[in-house]
C-alpha cells in the first residue's frame, strides 16, 4: 500500500558542510500519528522542513499522497500543514482574521464555516475577535495549530508542541492532538518528550545523527525493548546473594534486604516462577514481590546508544 507521504532516500547536507540527513526512508499511512524522537541536532527539523518545502534536499524524493514535494510542490503543499516550532503571529491581528489570511496564503477561497468550526475544535471561538497578543501561550499555540489547519491539510506536521509548556498545557495539546487523530489527520509530530510519544503516538521513528535508527509501532517497541525489573523484599536481610543464585544477575540493595531482577518480557520463561521456588527452599522469606515496566524512555535511550556505538 502506498502512503500519504512516501520519503526515499531522502539527504540533506547544508552549505555549511553538516550532513543533517542521510539516506532516510520511510511511509507514513493516512491517519497515523508518528512521533519522531531524536536528540538536538538529529535532523528533525530538517526531515519537516524538507517535507514542508522550506528546505531543498540534496538527495531522495518525498511524495505526498503521490505529489512530488519539488516537480509538483503546489500540489503537495496543499495537503499539509505545519505547526513550527516557534510562535510567530501578528500581535494586532484577531484570532479570526489569523487563521482566516492563511487560507489565502494557499490560494483558498473564503470559507468561514470552516474557520469557525476549526475555531470551535480548537476553544478558540470566544476568542475570535481578540488580537493575539492578547492571549495565553496556549491559546498562541492552538491559533498556530488553527492556521495550520486553515486550508484543511490531510497531513499535520506538529514541530515539538510542547517544548517549554507547563504540563497542563501539555495534556491540552495531547487532547487537542487526540481530538484531529479522531477527525483523521495523519499527524507527525518530533519531540524531545518520550512521554508524548508513548502517550500519543501509533509508531514512533528514531533519528539519531541525520538517520533513521528505526520506525516502529509504539507497543511493539516497547514490548521488545520493554524489560521489566522485579524486586523482591525480603522478610529478613542477607548479607551476599547466596551462591546456588549467582549467575542470574540478581542484584541484592545494600541494605540486604532487597533483591532485583531484571528480565525480558518476550522471553518464553521469564524465570520468576523458579527464582521464587528457589528462595523458598533456601528458607529465604519473600515478604513482597513487585515490577516495574521499563518505560519508552529507557528503550529510546539504549537505541540511541546503540546507533552511536555503531
Ligand atoms: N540552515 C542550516 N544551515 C546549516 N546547518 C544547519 C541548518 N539547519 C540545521 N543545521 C544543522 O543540521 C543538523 C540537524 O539539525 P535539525 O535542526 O534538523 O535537528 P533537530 O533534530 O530538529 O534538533 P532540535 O531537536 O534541536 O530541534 C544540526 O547539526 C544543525 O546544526
Amino acid at each position: 500500500m502506498t502512503g500519504i507521504i512516501e520519503i526515499d532516500n531522502l539527504s540533506k547536507q547544508y552549505d555549511s558542510g553538516t550532513k543533517a540527513l542521510s539516506d532516510v526512508t520511510m511511509s507514513i499511512e493516512e491517519g497515523e500519528i508518528i512521533a519522531l524522537l531524536g536528540p538536538n541536532g538529529a535532523g528533525k527539523t530538517t526531515l519537516i522542513s524538507i517535507i514542508c518545502g522550506l528546505v531543498v534536499p540534496t538527495g531522495g524524493t518525498v511524495r505526498v499522497d503521490g505529489h512530488d514535494i519539488r516537480t509538483d510542490w503546489r500540489a503537495a503543499r496543499k495537503l499539509i500543514g505545519l505547526v513550527p516550532q516557534e510562535i510567530a503571529l501578528e500581535p494586532f491581528e484577531t484570532v479570526f482574521n489569523s487563521v482566516r489570511f492563511t487560507r489565502g496564503l494557499y490560494g483558498e477561497g473564503r470559507d468561514d464555516a470552516h474557520i469557525e468550526q476549526v475555531l470551535r475544535s480548537l476553544a478558540l471561538w470566544d476568542k475570535r475577535d481578540a488580537p493575539t497578543k492578547d492571549l495565553s501561550g496556549g491559546m498562541k499555540r492552538r491559533v498556530l495549530i488553527a492556521k495550520a489547519l486553515a486550508h484543511r491539510p490531510k497531513v499535520l506536521f506538529l514541530d515539538e508542541p510542547t517544548a517549554g509548556v507547563d504540563v497542563t498545557l501539555r495534556r491540552e495539546m495531547w487532547q487537542v492532538v487526540e481530538q484531529l487523530r479522531r477527525e483523521g489527520v495523519t499527524i507527525i509530530l518530533t519531540t524531545h518528550y518520550l512521554e508524548e510519544a508513548e502517550e500519543m503516538a501509533d509508531r514512533v521513528g528514531v533519528i539519531s545523527k541525520g538517520q533513521l535508527l528505526l520506525i516502529r509501532p509504539k507497543d511493539e517497541l516497547m514490548r521488545e525493548f520493554g524489560r521489566k525489573t522485579l524486586t523482591i523484599e525480603l522478610d529478613e536481610a542477607l548479607h551476599a546473594i547466596p551462591p546456588e543464585l549467582l549467575g542470574r544477575g540478581l542484584e541484592l540493595a545494600p541494605e540486604g534486604d532487597r533483591i532485583t531482577y531484571n528480565y525480558d518480557t518476550t522471553a518464553e520463561r521469564t524465570g520468576i516462577a523458579r527464582l521464587l521456588g528457589e528462595l523458598a527452599t533456601l528458607g529465604i522469606t519473600v515478604r513482597d514481590v513487585s515490577t516495574r515496566q521499563s518505560s519508552l524512555e529507557e528503550v529510546f535511550i539504549s537505541l540511541v546508544q546503540e546507533g552511536e556505538a555503531a
